[in-house]
């Protein structure tokens, strides 16, 4: 339980402890709250999942800690409006935590430290934190209105605060009157306006500023409005009126949102990606020395980072992608207003979060296909006399949210054109609605006319457009990211076969097709799938490349999606474990294993981090029922005890001899086969749902060798995949040599710092002070792992590699390659 005893009494105290008579001087902070502790309150914070900067304890290295702030945000996550957040028990807890959290922090940072010069001033980033405590201050003392974010800027620390009336922020500007962070004033002043501006904006920003200033500016007509998460709406909460934006002052279009580096030949985005990454790269060396125990020896990567111009490993540069215009063969299209109020399919010209709604076609993005923009064009078509209404993101009211336009090529390589109008074979349409709360008969009868539109549409394109599969999902949820079990309804397309048995669409037609490899995979409407595939077929290989295959590896294709990665590679290796979560993608897994007649490959529906240690341990317990198996024959004798009993694991699951082995007999356990699931997903009825395996089952697909003979298979090393989302992966995952690749090499270095790095706990047992290193974006992630991470010799990253999957946009996939 979080809290400790003086939290339990404040809470007892005071009914509501969100209430403070004022706002707390920053001497009240610091004083805090005594007896509370730490961790406790550590806690607090993370729970309310708000990343505030430490105090740099551990920071071994040169660096200043300004040096890796500079592009730092701290996301406030407490930026929601719903007053159910507020009545949290964990923004309470935390909320009571923060003046202690803050004492204890200042407390060890001004303490002498043995043996070591003393500190300077309070760095800056002490500002940052402290800005971010006095949001969190102001929040609580106009109860309910939503802050947004503090961004470090060179020289600068802003915060943003929006209100709900006039009257709020008279409130708080009278609160933030004379106030000011050690020696330095707060200034206050107008958000320049990026969304529905002038005629409604009631948004400040409070820099407290480098410069001494306590001037306070504000100014901006207010009028009484409902609440965005920057003060960003209409007078009537009309999203259609609301069209002046704040990407119309900036003047920004989607191409310019899209594709920011468009205007830059693609060699020099190329160069500017290179040089991007190696900064990241050595942000990550930076951070590894930080993160170093006191008393523990720098790993010799660190030291000998020198050589290579403080990089964590030699970076071999970045790969171009064989198609640069047109490359995407997804696009999710957002459904909303234009900046001149029509309603309009293309992309949002700005993040929500900062208020920005506007919604522009998709012109001139060059990472766009032309049938994708056709398609975007004839459902804005059809919207403009449907009798359902647009989404509005202000109010989470409405039905039509989103398209997203699949492509699936031609089996033949088509890297020299970027024509996708010839290069693509099929076409799967998601339309994502809301269906909440609309009259069941209306709904269907504008469903079955979005299929006569979309057919239509398609006949009458010059090129006739490819219409393989139409699904509608429905998702009633704030953001348009729907969860995986979201329902899907396949909508009869007059290209869709009748099932004869039930009258509806046969569900196997809700996917499409692509090739990688020579391979051909079968993608269903949510399953993941690289968007640029002619690059990923690059990526895939580089990866296989470093992982060093052969015939006894056993590959561990971890978050293996629709096992594009470990199938592409199944035929230079023994044996491969695709883990996944997604189970759709599994199945989808499975079924491409089928299609593809690959046999030696094995699929498992669960998280990674709950299964990989398992998996290793009954490829062990295999291996060494081989050996006994082996004695047996080659002695005669009986060997007694099992490979439970000799435990000849080690702690992580880790294979200590390096052999691991396969046998008929794990199949067995492992239960049903490919050919079975995929069958329930053929038997299914108009839910897409049908067919899926449990969430977390562990549904897989199990061959045992090339012929089908049930003999044992031993694998000589085991290696790692590892292509995790985004947000990146429990670290524990990887107890292998790894070749781990990315999308975000912000959560590839979090990563890496957190596997490369010897753990405190090995030599200065109960030290969690050395976070040093966590002053990065990736934070918060960081810190819950960190928590969690088994004591480990830490790996070494090896090399690094980028590929270029994103041409025009400021994004592309690193590889890495880490070693024990
Ligand atoms: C970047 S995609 C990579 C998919 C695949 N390797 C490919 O290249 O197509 C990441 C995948 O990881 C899955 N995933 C996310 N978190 C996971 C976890 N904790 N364990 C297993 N799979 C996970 C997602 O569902 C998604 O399919």
């Amino acid at each position: 339980m979080i809290g400790g005893p003086n939290l339990e009494m404040a809470l007892q105290q005071d009914e509501d402890p969100l209430i403070i008579d004022k706002l707390p001087s920053d001497d009240e902070w610091i004083a805090g709250n005594e007896n509370e502790g730490e961790t406790q309150t550590e806690e607090a914070i993370d729970n309310l999942d708000i990343d505030l900067f430490e105090d740099g304890e551990g920071d071994r290295g040169k660096e200043t800690v300004q040096e890796d702030e500079e592009e730092e945000w701290i996301d406030s996550d407490f930026d929601t409006n719903s007053q159910e957040f507020m009545d949290t028990e964990r923004f309470k807890l935390a909320d009571a935590s923060l003046s202690t959290y803050t004492s204890k922090r200042l407390e060890a940072y001004a303490s002498p430290r043995k043996g070591k010069t003393p500190r300077g001033p309070i760095p800056p980033f002490k500002t940052l934190w402290r800005l971010k405590a006095l949001i969190f201050r102001l929040q609580l003392k106009l109860k309910g209105i939503p802050c947004k974010s503090a961004k470090k800027k060179k020289g600068m620390t802003v915060g943003f605060v929006s209100f709900e009336s006039v009257e709020q922020l008279k409130g708080a500007l009278e609160e933030l009157e004379g106030k000011s962070f050690g020696n330095k004033g707060i200034k206050v002043a107008d958000v320049k306006p990026r969304s529905f501006e002038k005629k409604n904006i009631s948004t400040m920003a409070i820099p407290p500023n480098a410069e001494k200033t306590d001037k306070i500016a504000i100014s901006g007509d207010v009028v009484d409005v409902s609440v965005s998460s920057n003060g960003t709406q209409d007078v009537d909460g009309d999203e259609e009126n609301s069209t002046l934006n704040g990407s119309a002052s900036s003047g920004k279009s989607a191409r310019d949102v899209v594709t920011p580096l468009a205007h830059m030949p693609y060699s020099e985005q190329l160069e500017h990606k290179k040089s991007s990454l190696m900064q990241i790269l050595k942000r990550l060396t930076r951070n590894a020395r930080k993160a170093c125990p006191n008393g523990v020896s720098l790993p010799e990567w660190v030291l000998k980072s020198r050589e290579i111009g403080g990089l964590p490993c030699n970076f071999e540069g970045i790969l171009a992608s064989p198609l640069v215009n047109g490359y995407r063969n997804k696009c999710e299209f957002s459904v909303g207003y234009s900046l001149q109020g029509k309603i309009t399919v293309g992309f949002m010209l700005g993040n929500f979060r900062e208020g920005v709604t506007a919604v522009e076609e998709p012109v001139d993005c060059p990472n766009v296909s032309t049938i994708a923009c056709k398609y975007a064009s004839i459902f804005q078509e059809f919207l403009q006399d449907s009798g359902l209404p647009v989404w509005n993101r202000f109010k989470n009211t409405g039905f039509w949210r989103q398209l997203t336009v699949r492509e699936g090529r031609r089996p033949e390589k088509v890297a020299d054109s970027a024509n996708s109008e010839t290069n693509t074979a099929e076409v799967m349409l998601m339309v994502q609605v809301s269906t909440m709360g609309f009259d069941d008969v209306l709904v269907t009868s504008e469903f079955e006319r979005l299929a006569q539109a979309f057919a239509a549409g398609a006949a009458a394109s010059s090129a006739s457009l490819p219409l393989t599969a139409l699904v509608v999902q429905d998702h009633q949820g704030i953001s348009n990211v729907a969860p995986a079990d979201a329902p899907l309804r396949s909508l009869t397309i007059p290209k869709v076969e009748i099932s004869p048995e039930t009258g509806t669409n046969i569900l196997s037609e809700a996917r499409i097709h692509d090739y990688i490899s020579n391979l051909t995979f079968s993608i269903s409407p949510t399953a993941f799938f690289q968007v640029n595939t002619l690059a990923a077929e690059k990526l895939y290989a580089l990866a296989g490349d470093w992982a060093g295959l052969g015939p006894d590896t056993l590959l561990f294709d971890v978050c293996c999606g629709t096992g594009t990665i470990g199938l592409t590679l199944a035929h230079r290796v023994g044996m491969v474990v695709g883990i996944e979560m997604n189970a759709s993608a599994v199945l989808d897994a499975q079924r491409n294993a089928e299609i593809n007649g690959i046999k030696n490959c094995r699929f498992v529906c669960s998280k990674a981090e709950d299964v990989m240690g398992s998996l290793l341990k009954e490829y062990l317990n295999a291996s060494q029922k081989q050996d006994e198996n082996q004695n047996i024959s080659e002695s005669g004798d009986k060997v007694s005890s099992t490979a439970e009993e000799k435990d000849i694991s080690t702690d992580n699951g880790q294979d200590p001899k390096g052999s691991l082995c396969h046998s008929a007999e794990n199949v067995a356990e492992h239960g049903e086969s490919s050919s079975h699931e995929v069958e329930k997903v053929k038997t299914g009825s108009d839910s897409l749902e049908d067919g899926k395996p449990e969430p977390d089952s562990q549904v897989e697909s199990n061959c045992t060798s090339e012929n089908g003979n049930p003999s044992v298979q031993c694998f000589k090393n085991v290696v790692a995949i590892v292509d995790p989302p985004r947000g990146g992966l429990h670290p524990t995952v990887s107890n292998t040599p790894a070749v781990y690749i990315s999308c975000n090499p912000e959560s590839l270095v979090a990563n890496a710092i957190e596997l490369c790095t010897p753990s405190a706990e090995k030599s200065e047992k109960g030290n969690n002070k050395n976070r040093g290193w966590r002053n990065m974006s990736a934070a918060g992630l960081a810190r819950h792992r960190a928590k969690s991470m088994p004591v480990s010799e830490p790996f070494r990253p090896l090399k690094s590699m980028a590929v270029d999957l994103f041409p025009h946009t400021a994004h592309c996939e690193m590889v890495m390659l880490l070693e024990r």
